[in-house]
């Protein structure tokens, strides 16, 4: 195929999203800068206040500049983004840290694992989200990890071993069609998307990372696995629907149609980072009110990876 018909110009692209994206003109001047790179201490490897200093003093030694999220526990920011690849490091091959986008822990936030839940992560490959939810439970959930790609399961596993998780099993299953029969209590669904929270711009206007145009249907296989989710989580369960990307079709209308076909409700939960409500109305098509307790996080707003998350609680 080629390429250059697969490239838009990003003002072009973007223009679509005007009245929706806050201080417009900034997220389009923000696309022209790579987003940050962020890792976590893997708090499973590194348990002690003591020796995670001693982690972050090896890091500074090894040329590694960053900032602590003060809003995230175990999160921080490198600042010399250029120098260093993280992937490269021998604390990351041990599994002593991991590097994720920092609103990647949205969803998992949302979600608020604890031990002893029975979890579902229903597309989680390469394993960023289910590394933290592993992490947020100290090991003591049983989360099902499961992902349709079996070259992305290969990576999930692998960082399952790396950061030293043992409460997971992983399972290759279109989500879909994920069997019925297990009592999960919570489940993740972080929606394959068009991925535009991480869209960038090279020199041409061109925009950056943008995937194949052969995900036309995504909406449908979105509405999909958040159904399939609602039918397999317990009564009073909880769902968390997210995508790193900006279009309303890809997210409020995929839990709107979850409302229309199901007895479920949306969430409030405390977001440690800024965000927007999700919106109620869409090319002149409306969503259900409460979708507006539904949060949208911008790239320029939070310097990280676009990000959409929506709680859903099963009522009957
Ligand atoms: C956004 S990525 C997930 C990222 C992951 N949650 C993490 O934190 O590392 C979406 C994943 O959905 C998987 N996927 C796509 N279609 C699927 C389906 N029908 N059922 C299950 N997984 C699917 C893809 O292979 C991809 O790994």
């Amino acid at each position: 195929m080629n390429l250059k018909k697969r490239t838009f110009n990003y003002e072009e692209y973007f223009s679509k999203y005007e009245n929706l994206i806050p201080n417009y003109e900034n997220f389009l001047f923000s696309l022209k800068f790579p987003i940050p790179q962020y890792f976590r201490i893997n708090t499973l490897k590194v348990p002690t206040k003591e020796d995670q200093e001693y982690l972050l003093e090896i890091l500074r030694k090894k040329g590694v500049n960053f900032e602590k999220i003060e809003e995230i526990p175990y999160f921080y920011r490198v600042l010399n983004n250029e120098e260093i690849s993280l992937g490269n490091l021998e604390e990351y091959s041990l599994g002593l840290i991991h590097s994720m986008t920092l609103s990647s822990s949205l969803p998992v936030i949302a979600l608020d694992p604890k031990p002893g839940d029975l979890i579902l992560d229903m597309c989680a490959a390469p394993g960023g989200k289910t590394g933290l939810i592993a992490m947020m439970t100290e090991d003591k959930a049983i989360v099902v990890s499961n992902d349709k790609r079996i070259d992305r399961l290969t990576a999930l596993v692998a960082n399952i071993k790396r950061l030293g998780i043992t409460c997971t099993i992983t399972t290759r299953y279109r989500g879909e069609h994920f069997p019925f029969g297990i009592p999960f209590n919570k489940i993740l669904v972080d929606a394959p998307c068009t991925g535009e929270g991480r869209y960038r711009v090279g020199l041409e206007g061109e925009i950056l990372y943008q995937k194949g145009s052969g995900k036309a249907n995504l909406p449908s296989i979105q509405k999909g696995l958040l159904v399939r989710a609602f039918d397999l989580v317990e009564p009073g369960g909880i769902i968390v629907y997210s995508t790193c990307t900006i279009n309303p079709k890809e997210n409020e209308e995929v839990v709107d149609y979850l409302l229309r076909k199901r007895q479920a409700e949306l969430l409030d939960w405390e977001s440690p980072l800024p965000f927007h409500p999700g919106i109620t109305e869409w090319e002149g098509k409306p969503y259900h009110p409460s979708l507006k307790l539904s949060k949208r996080y911008y790239t320029h707003e939070i310097q990280a990876v676009g990000f959409f998350v929506a709680k859903i609680k099963r009522i009957n």
